[in-house]
């Protein structure tokens, strides 16, 4: 393979920007993406693929490396060290002079003994995933390590999957069905320039997020309200749901996710959605015993997807998971009150810590505001064990 001083340069800024200034890995990519219309599709390939794969394993290349990276010849060194890690052949360039593939290799074979460079994650995290999962974390860690399957949901209110798969293969992209509504990409393409996505035929969303909606039993002529509704991924299913019928109130704290969520909404064919910015508490509290369905897909550390947003390994932090708690109990017993007697609600989030998950419901179901409250059914969803994203989605039943 031959490897040009652009690709690597991109990497290399697009690496700084991640790990120096805080961006976010996969907004820094289509940045970096952006700024040169000029590259071929294996070129933008290759430059997100090896980003994430740095991002990936940047405890275990820094461990590799001697140290993290301080000046512009450190970051290429380190794209060098990676992609020999890889199995590449590297150029006789100067920034890669010194390194070699059997030396790495030996220094690889040795780091890879502790688990937390082979794994390439913080000690803390090592050791909350061990207090949490016991003898599951091991291959948790390394599943989530793993790359993605690309999992699409049809949206049954203007497709079918037959349709869908007739659609893509158009396009030159295969699909295989997965479940009723889910089908997975056998080969990776640019699945968002087809016709099938710009008409609104299916979105992308991994295969356990796929089960929050359905866990909520809607019917279509109900309230149903979607709390935590971002940019609408559930909102968009609980419509297709709902077929189009009674009423769906997607609401968050951010007014410019929603603006997207609408415009998703529109590409959905989607008639029966109205969008809320939850700006005040009154917002809320006028809703109180209205709701025959609330859906609460809370804000959490995201380690569930660490597959997708491998950054969020160096962004989290102990502080934070105690800071998302606090706020997943936060929402729960206010948020519950939305739901009229012998309504039912879904928490769900995209961790896997107990601590976020079931041990949060519990905690609601023994205070005050959960006194009315029984649990109908918690699911885990496991990377190893289940093959798609780690999750979370409890349903309660509000008894009176
Ligand atoms: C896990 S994300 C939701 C993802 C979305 N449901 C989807 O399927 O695409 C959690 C959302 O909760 C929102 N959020 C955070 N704090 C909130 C609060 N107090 N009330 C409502 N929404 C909140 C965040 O802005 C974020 O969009």
């Amino acid at each position: 393979m031959k490897f040009y001083a652009a690709q690597i340069q991109a990497i290399a800024e697009a690496l700084q920007n991640i790990f120096r200034e805080g961006a976010y890995a996969d907004k820094e990519i289509a940045r970096v993406l952006k700024a040169d219309k000029r590259r071929g599709s294996q070129d933008r390939a290759f430059i997100a693929e090896h980003t994430y794969g740095i991002v990936r394993y940047y405890r275990l290349y820094t461990h590799l490396a001697g140290g993290e990276p301080q000046s512009k010849s450190d970051w290429w060194r380190l794209i060098g060290i990676h992609l020999l890690a890889s199995g590449y052949t590297l150029p006789e360039w100067r920034e890669f002079a010194g390194l070699d593939a059997e030396t790495l290799g030996a220094q690889l074979a040795e780091a890879r003994e502790q688990r937390v460079l082979r794994e390439s994650i913080p000690d803390w995290m090592d050791a909350v995933g061990t207090e949490q999962l016991g003898e599951a974390w091991p291959a948790t860690i390394a599943a989530l390590n793993d790359q993605a399957p690309v999992v699409l949901r049809v949206n049954r209110l203007q497709a079918d999957p037959d349709r869908v798969t007739r659609e893509l293969a158009k396009d030159g992209i295969k699909v295989k069905p997965l479940a009723e509504d889910a089908l997975i990409v056998t080969e990776r393409k640019n699945l968002f320039r087809t016709h099938a996505f710009r008409n609104g035929l299916f979105e992308v969303q991994d295969y356990s997020s796929q089960q929050a909606a359905p866990a909520l039993q809607v019917e279509p002529g109900q309230l149903v309200i979607d709390a935590c509704a971002g940019a609408g991924g559930k909102s968009l299913h609980l419509a297709a749901l709902m077929e189009n019928k009674g009423r769906l109130l997607s609401m968050d704290i951010h007014g410019w996710k929603l603006d997207e969520l609408k415009r998703r909404a529109r590409r959905n064919g989607v008639t029966n959605l109205e969008t809320r910015p939850i700006t005040t508490t009154k917002i809320i509290k006028r809703l109180t015993g209205k709701a025959d369905r609330v859906l609460l897909d809370v804000p959490c550390t995201g380690l569930g997807v660490l597959r997708r947003n491998p950054d969020a390994k160096w962004k989290l932090s102990p502080e934070t998971i105690d800071r998302v708690v606090a706020e997943q109990d936060g929402i729960l017993s206010s948020y519950s009150r939305m739901v009229r007697p012998e309504g039912k609600l879904v928490y769900a989030t995209c961790s896997i810590l107990p601590r976020e998950n079931s041990e949060r419901v519990d905690h609601f179901l023994n205070s005050e505001e959960g006194k009315d409250w029984v649990l109908e059914e918690s699911k885990s969803f496991l990377p190893q064990r289940d093959g798609y994203d780690g999750f979370f989605v409890s349903r309660l039943l509000r008894t009176r």
